[in-house]
């Protein structure tokens, strides 16, 4: 992280844990699903960060965690200095207010039976704005911010009658009606055609940097996130292993877990095509009961036994400002 932003914090993650309980028959607890399992970081204001990892990995319900939909089963967040589990009434609602949150599935996220200016109203009454001209001045602007630009077109509209670009493009004026400081986007265009997501990304992107706002993005594809990220958190099994500004992150993996994830991507080069790929065969363990050590050991083809099976590697910075949770950058284990 630069410098200058290390005093300018804006959320904060301490050693974060969200589990689920499991139960047979709706009342025997059988076990916790460990869904994030200790996470710490810190977002700056302003910066965009991806938060990376396989279907499973915990990245919904970190974000979810963030949003305060989640409680933390312990561990807190942090965000403009105030502990989120102590917002009560008016300061909750504030919090709420203060991030934006753009999901997966733009039609389930659209009430069905509100036209485009009631949904977009609704927010606005929930936090006091009485008066319906600046209401829907408001909206206006919003809808304009993010390129709807047939306003008058838009607005009578059900989502049934929206395209799909255009349904997330709605979802994201909402997330920006409030003027909030930070935006949450949980894989915004996974659910989208192909031909919009890049300007999906693309507009994001751009608001953020005009809004100075501290964008999460929420991603299983590395590959994406070059053009839409300052740092990157690679998450497995729950946990963050990985962390580093973006181009030190996808031009010099350190973690092999990010190794193989980057080994992963598709090549666009036909000629590549056929060519064996060194992705780690197996599966994500059970969050239920996640292996000892390493989480990654049983898939990792670097694996020191005696050591990743054994204990949890802390974070080694192997290159200034790039930190990866491995036992081989330990002096002791380099060769
Ligand atoms: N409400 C819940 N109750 C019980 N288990 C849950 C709940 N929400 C998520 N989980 C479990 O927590 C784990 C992490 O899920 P999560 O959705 O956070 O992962 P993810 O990385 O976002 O994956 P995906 O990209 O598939 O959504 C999974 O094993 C999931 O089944």
């Amino acid at each position: 992280m630069e410098a200058e932003q290390q005093n300018d914090i804006l959320l904060k993650a301490n050693n974060l844990h969200t589990w689920f309980d499991l139960r047979q028959w709706g009342f025997l607890r059988i076990g916790s699903v460990r869904a994030v399992d200790g996470v710490d970081f810190e977002l700056a204001r302003g910066e965009a960060v991806a938060f990376v990892g396989e279907s499973g990995c915990g990245k919904s319900t970190l974000a979810r965690t963030l949003l305060g939909l989640h409680r933390p089963t312990s561990g807190d967040v942090t965000f403009d200095g105030q502990e989120l589990s102590t917002l009560k009434g008016e300061a909750r609602q504030q919090y709420l207010a203060s991030v934006g949150y753009v999901q997966q599935d733009p039609f389930g996220a659209l009430p069905p039976f509100m036209d485009v200016r009631r949904l977009l109203s609704e927010p606005l009454i929930i936090h006091g704005v009485k008066d319906r001209d600046t209401r829907e001045k408001r909206i206006r602007q919003v809808l304009e911010e993010v390129r709807l630009t047939q306003v008058d077109e838009i607005l009578p509209k059900f989502p049934h009658m929206l395209s799909g670009g255009q349904q997330q493009r709605v979802v994201i004026a909402r997330a920006l009606l409030l003027e909030p400081s930070m935006l949450i986007a949980d894989e915004p265009v996974s659910m989208l055609d192909a031909s919009v997501r890049v300007e999906i990304l693309n507009l994001l992107r751009n608001i953020q940097k005009q809004r100075s706002l501290t964008l999460a993005f929420i991603t299983h594809d590395l590959s994406t996130v070059r053009h839409y990220a300052d740092r990157i958190f690679v998450m497995y099994a729950g946990r963050i292993v990985e962390q580093a500004p973006v181009e030190k992150l996808l031009d010099s993996p350190q973690h092999p877990y990010t190794q193989s994830l980057l080994a992963a991507i598709a090549d666009v080069d036909a000629d590549n095509a056929l060519e064996e790929r060194d992705v780690p065969s197996g599966e994500p363990p059970s969050l239920l009961k996640p292996p000892q050590g390493c989480r990654f050991h049983p898939r990792c083809p670097k694996a020191i036994a005696g050591t990743c099976d054994v204990k949890d590697p802390p974070f080694f910075e192997p290159q200034t400002g790039h930190f990866s949770a491995c036992w081989l950058h330990d002096e002791a284990h380099r060769g």
